[in-house]
């Protein structure tokens, strides 16, 4: 597949949500409902592009960098519609994967699997069971209906561009997009969907969806990181933000700060976003050289937009040299200053390895980092 682009469509007016606001832009669990996609989304290694439809002025706690936006339409297939005409050079194997703002609940595994039937369908979409009965009714009566091969299905949907455009050509108001692909014997994989990809629809689906996406809806979170970097030629080691002065220099593609890169990893460990070379590869010339405080504030901004706030945090540094007491004072400091916490808040210790293993031979420097965080909200 030459590349991936997912659609978003978001220009339904939730009438059924009976909200004043229409329901995507609405907060649930601490960031408004739309941005649980797109982070999903722009956070998935294999997604490409991302196109938000949408006629409404995007609330400005939505962060929209690298994200197109096209006109919605009056039905939802029709918004689907002017999501695929704003891809830019689709090719016929772009995946393309259309998604209903209105489901926060994605989950990469749902994009992986979806991905992955995609090499072998022309379609793939997630799907459930039935659970319940199923009637119908015939005047005054029921009948029952088999749940044998029914699916009660959800979105993202996955497509090849060439399938989904043809099918939708003079598409103007269907249920879902496997609709029209269904119509022309196009083959069709369904992977398993779940109920926290639930769609909000009515007024009691705002509460059910942030209950089931918050398994994790716990009032304190605890996140554990642990990094290391090696010496090199050089006059100093910056830990904590502190330049230290030293007889060699820490190798790595930013400032090297292994003592901040543990506290990264720990903050987002707490929220389960994955590590810091999920966020900000070393692949990515933008970190050659960075601060690492800028990983350490964006990972403080994910935990926020989770829910989440810091309470405190512990550093512990390993190595046989430089000294770290002298500055430690100065590493809490800079380490509350960047997040904005009280000094009894950020502890940074230091130890050696009693002369043993690489930190013990003076070959580089280990860094672990425990953190809390608390439920800013709900
Ligand atoms: N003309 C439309 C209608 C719907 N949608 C989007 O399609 C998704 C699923 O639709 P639905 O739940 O029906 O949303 P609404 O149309 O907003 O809801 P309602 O039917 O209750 O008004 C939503 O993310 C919605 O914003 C869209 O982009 N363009
Ligand atoms: C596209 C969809 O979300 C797939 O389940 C669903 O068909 C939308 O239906 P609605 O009646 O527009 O909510």
């Amino acid at each position: 597949m030459s590349k991936t682009v997912a659609i978003i469509v978001a220009a339904g007016q939730g009438r059924r949500a009976e909200t004043a606001t229409p329901k995507q832009w609405l907060r649930l669990n601490g960031k408004p409902v739309i941005n649980w996609s797109i982070e999903a989304f722009r956070r998935h290694p294999r997604i490409d592009e991302i196109i938000i439809v949408t006629n409404a002025d995007i609330p400005g706690d939505i962060e929209l960098a690298g994200i197109k936006i096209a006109p919605g339409g009056e039905t939802r297939t029709l918004s689907v519609i002017s999501g695929l005409e704003a891809i830019s050079s689709p090719a016929d194997d772009t995946a393309v994967l259309i998604h209903d703002a209105a489901r926060p609940g994605l989950t990469h595994q749902t994009i992986d699997d979806l991905l992955a039937a995609l090499e072998t369908s022309d379609a793939a979409a997630p799907s459930l069971p039935v659970q319940d009965a199923l009637k119908r009714k015939k005047g005054d009566a029921l009948e029952t209906v088999s749940r044998d091969a029914l699916y009660r299905v959800q979105t993202p949907q996955a497509f090849t561009y060439d399938t989904i455009s043809k099918a939708l050509e003079s598409a103007t108001d269907l249920v879902d997009d496997l609709a029209a692909v269904e119509a022309l014997g196009a083959t069709v994989t369904l992977v398993k969907g779940s109920d926290r990809l639930h769609k909000i629809t009515y007024p009691e689906d705002f509460d059910m969806v942030s209950r089931l996406m918050s398994s994790s809806h716990v009032p304190v979170r605890m996140g554990s990181g642990f990094d290391v970097h090696a010496f090199e030629p050089g006059d100093h080691v910056t830990l904590c933000g502190v330049k230290i002065p030293h007889s060699a220099g820490l190798k790595g593609h930013s400032d090297a700060d292994a003592a901040w890169h543990a506290l990264t990893d720990a903050i987002l460990g707490a929220v389960a976003l994955g590590d810091i070379g999920d966020h900000f590869p070393p692949s990515d010339d933008r970190w050659k050289d960075a601060d690492s405080g800028i990983f350490l504030k964006e990972s403080q901004r994910l935990a926020l937009d989770a829910g989440y706030a810091i309470a405190n945090c512990d550093i512990t540094i390993i190595c046989e040299a430089p000294k770290v007491k002298p500055h430690r004072e100065a590493m809490r400091f800079c380490t509350a200053e960047l997040l904005g916490l009280p000094l009894d808040a950020v502890s940074v210790k230091a130890t050696t390895t009693e002369g043993l293993g690489f930190t013990g031979r003076r070959e580089g420097i280990a860094a672990e980092a425990v953190v809390s965080l608390i439920r800013t909200e709900g």
